[in-house]
């Protein structure tokens, strides 16, 4: 999929506006590779995020604020919070089929 392909797939469940996108997962899921792969069409080299980073994407008519926030355990929970208490268009939570279990676990 396209840089493209992908934008046009979030811009139609958003519109014609602004919108922020909060990225969660675990650690090491691809959430800061996706991050910079709309960014910038490239594919970094990327170490492991504490706390967050946040890009601004423009697209046709809308630009999208994506926070990419670090998968680490310890944050996890007060990230949740975030998303639930803050105003977010959209939230995606990237997993990996193999860490079902670790996200089970207390
Ligand atoms: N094979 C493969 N590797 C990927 C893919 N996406 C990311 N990776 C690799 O997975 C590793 C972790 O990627 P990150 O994007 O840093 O993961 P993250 O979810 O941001 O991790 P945290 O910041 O620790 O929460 C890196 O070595 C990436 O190169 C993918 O689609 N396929
Ligand atoms: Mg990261």
């Amino acid at each position: 999929m396209t840089r493209c392909d992908s934008l046009s797939t979030f811009s139609s469940l958003f519109g014609n506006r602004e919108a922020r996108i909060l990225v969660l997962g675990l650690d090491n899921a691809g959430k800061t590779t996706i991050l910079y792969r709309l960014q910038m069409c490239e594919v970094v080299s990327t170490i492991p995020t504490i706390g967050f980073n946040v890009e601004t994407v423009q697209y046709n008519n809308i630009k999208f604020q994506v926070w990419d926030l670090g998968g680490q355990t310890s944050i996890k929970y007060l990230l949740f919070k975030l998303c639930f208490l803050r105003e977010t268009s959209q939230y995606f939570w990237l997993r990996h089929g193999l860490q079902m279990k670790k996200m089970l676990a207390p």
